[in-house]
C-alpha cells in the first residue's frame, strides 16, 4: 500500500517521541521533516528517524543563489533521506546548482534523493498570487511555467495542489512526480491551505504521493486518522 507522507511539524524531538509511539514499531512510516523541527533540532532529527527505520522527505525549501543552494545540498546529500526540495522561483540555474550540488555531496553514486521544486504553495490563491506577485496569469498558468522550468532543470518532479496534477502531468509527462501537500478529508478543516483535495480524490487525480500534517497530527487518535487516509489514499474502503 501506498503510505500518505506525515508532515512532523511539530516543536521537539520529543514531541515526535510522543507522536511516534501511536504506531506500532513494525509499521515503517515515509515521514517529513520541516523547518519546524529541523530549525530546532538539526540534522539529527533526520539521523534518529532514519535509525527506527522510517523513510524521510526533508523539505527545507531552498531557495538562494545557485552556489548557495549546491553547497547546502552537498550536506543534504549525507543524510540518507528519500528525497528533498527547492523552491522552483529560485529559477532554473538554481535548481540546476541544487542537482549538482546532491551529486556531489553523495560522492556522484547512483543512488540520491529525489529532488522536487515548490511550484506555488498550496496556500497560496490565484487573487493573493496576482495581487502580492505580480503574476498575471492564472494560478494552473503559473504552476505550469515552474514545472516545465524544473525540467527542464533535470529535477524528478514538483510540489502541486492535486488540482494540478493532470495539466501538468499533461504538459510535461505522466511520470514526472507530483507530490501534493493540502490534502483534507471531508471536514476537517483548511486552516492556512486555500488549495485543498480529499485523499480519495488525489488518488483519482494521479497525484503520486501526498503529505498530511495536521489531519493526523491534530487528530485525538492519529493512528486511526493515518489508517482512514491511507486506505482512501489506497482506495481500500
Ligand atoms: O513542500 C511542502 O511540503 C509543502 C508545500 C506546499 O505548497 N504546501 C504545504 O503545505 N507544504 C507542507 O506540507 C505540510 C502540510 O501540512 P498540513 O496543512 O498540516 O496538512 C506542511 O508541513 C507544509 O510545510
Amino acid at each position: 500500500m501506498k503510505r500518505p507522507i506525515i508532515a512532523l511539524d511539530f516543536p521537539s524531538k520529543n514531541e515526535i517521541a510522543l507522536f511516534l509511539e501511536k504506531f506500532p514499531v513494525e509499521e515503517k512510516l515515509f515521514v517529513k521533516v520541516g523547518m519546524e523541527i529541523f530549525y530546532q533540532e538539526g540534522p539529527d532529527i533526520v539521523k534518529w528517524l532514519r535509525s527506527l527505520g522510517h523513510d524521510v522527505f526533508l523539505d527545507l525549501k531552498l531557495h538562494d543563489i545557485p552556489n548557495t543552494v549546491k553547497q547546502a545540498m552537498k550536506g543534504i546529500a549525507r543524510l540518507d533521506v528519500a528525497m528533498t526540495n527547492v523552491h522552483a522561483a529560485g529559477g532554473r540555474k538554481m535548481m540546476a546548482a541544487a542537482l549538482e550540488g546532491l551529486r556531489e555531496g553523495s560522492g556522484n553514486s547512483q543512488q540520491i534523493p529525489k529532488l522536487i521544486a515548490v511550484t506555488q504553495l498550496t496556500s497560496t490563491s490565484e487573487e493573493q498570487m496576482n495581487r502580492e506577485q505580480l503574476i498575471k496569469v492564472s494560478l494552473k498558468a503559473s504552476v505550469v511555467q515552474y514545472a516545465k522550468m524544473t525540467y527542464q532543470a533535470g529535477l524528478d518532479g514538483v510540489v502541486c495542489s492535486a488540482l494540478e496534477v493532470e495539466l501538468i502531468k499533461g504538459n510535461i509527462a505522466p511520470d514526472f512526480i507530483c507530490l501534493t501537500p493540502g490534502i483534507r478529508p471531508r471536514n476537517s478543516a483548511a486552516g492556512d491551505q486555500e488549495r485543498i483535495v480529499t485523499p480519495e480524490r488525489a488518488r483519482k487525480i494521479g497525484s503520486d504521493f501526498i503529505v498530511v500534517g495536521r489531519p493526523i497530527t491534530q487528530s485525538e487518535n492519529p493512528l486511526m486518522a493515518y489508517q482512514q487516509i491511507k486506505n482512501e489514499w489506497n482506495g481500500v474502503q
